[in-house]
């Protein structure tokens, strides 16, 4: 069985050295990326060219021999979609930097086959994403988020829009300042360097992280202290989630976390919804036991407008809109391509996920 496989495979790997290669693009991308594809003259590319997902029957007809796939964040590339692409699928490349809808373990299986090829380009799949084109962007809305929720703008202009403004009173819609407050990330990588970087002007005291272990030297560039997860929990007024989604973090916002948490803080989160147990931060929210949370992602997406957290003052909540700059989508889109570009020609991605 793995014999033919990898013989298929091999095959189609030369096979696309030579000639154009098929790729399936899932989803409408920004100009910028097309035209990398369109002008490479390397591809053949059929575009699910629509703002809306492709319906996964479709999906998995349309990935039938194709060997690339270049995807966004609401397609799950799982074992079903795989053996749906069949064996010549050389390089799935997605436009974001998390990859929590990317089987890891499926991908790796498959690439495990080609140890038994001796040919030099048939390396199993490979993935590329987008990681730092967008962390500016993540990074300023994070920020923007921060402080919407702290300083209760949405209710502040709500008030103003529906007649709720009355005289000026002394501590109606006060929030609560970044001025000599200490700020927490859990999961410090680029994104929480950036959102620090850009607190630090409001006069933060002082950052604390924690992750899986220390990173000194990312933690140096902003002098953020390493704490365990209780002291992140107790010491932040500012708590944003800036980790990975991975069975380890699935839900690691959750009652023990909260109940720890002052009742003066503000928990941001612009990673993804399933870090965040939601039963426990609604009641976190709504009990007081926390005073704001600001979210850009939650689990599902959409968050079905009947949801709970949308009936609380003290949480807005963001269509998943971090990344959301022209110059930002652009930039992904075009790394997307050149990622999935490289891989096709068998050559080192600009910015490849290690299997
Ligand atoms: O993973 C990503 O890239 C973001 O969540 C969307 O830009």
């Amino acid at each position: 069985m793995w014999l033919s496989r990898v013989a298929a495979r091999s095959f189609s790997v030369a096979a696309a050295a030579m000639q154009s290669a098929r790729v399936y693009v899932t989803r409408k991308v920004p100009p910028d990326g097309l035209e990398v594809l369109r002008k490479s003259g390397r591809v053949q590319f059929e575009l699910w060219d629509t703002d809306d997902p492709v319906p996964r029957a479709e999906l998995l007809k349309k990935v039938r021999g194709v060997d690339g796939l270049l995807c966004v964040l609401t397609e799950k590339v799982d074992a079903e979609l795989l053996d749906a692409a069949g064996p010549g699928l050389k390089v799935v490349s997605t436009m974001s930097v998390g990859y929590d809808h990317l089987s890891l373990e499926e991908l790796k299986k498959r690439s495990l086959e080609c140890v038994y090829c001796h040919f030099h380009l048939c390396r199993g799949i490979r993935v590329g994403y987008t990681p730092d084109v967008l962390t500016d962007a993540v990074a300023e809305l994070t920020v923007a988020l921060l402080l919407c929720t702290s300083r209760r703008l949405v209710e502040a202009t709500h008030e103003a829009k529906t007649g709720g403004w009355g005289t000026w009173r002394t501590l109606w819609l006060c929030g609560y300042e970044l001025a000599n407050s200490t700020v927490g990330i859990l999961g410090l990588g680029r994104i929480g360097v950036a959102i620090a970087e850009r607190l630090k002007p409001f006069k933060v005291k002082k950052f604390i992280y924690t992750d899986v272990a220390p990173r000194p030297e990312l933690a140096n560039m902003i002098n953020a202290e390493y704490v365990s997860m209780d002291e992140l929990a107790q010491q932040s007024d500012f708590l944003t989630i800036c980790c990975a989604l991975t069975p380890e973090t699935q839900g690691i916002c959750n009652k023990n976390l909260f109940s720890k948490m002052k009742e003066t803080s503000i928990f941001i989160n612009t990673s993804r919804g399933g870090v965040v147990n939601q039963d426990d931060l609604y009641e976190a929210l709504a009990t007081g036991q926390i005073a704001g949370a600001g979210l850009d992602v939650t689990t599902p997406e959409p968050l079905p407008t009947s949801h709970p957290l949308f009936t609380l003052k003290n949480c807005v909540i963001l269509p998943h809109i971090a990344s959301a700059s022209y110059t930002t989508r652009n930039a992904m889109s075009v790394l997307a391509a050149n990622n999935l570009l490289a891989g096709l020609r068998g050559e080192p991605m600009e910015k490849e996920l290690k299997l």
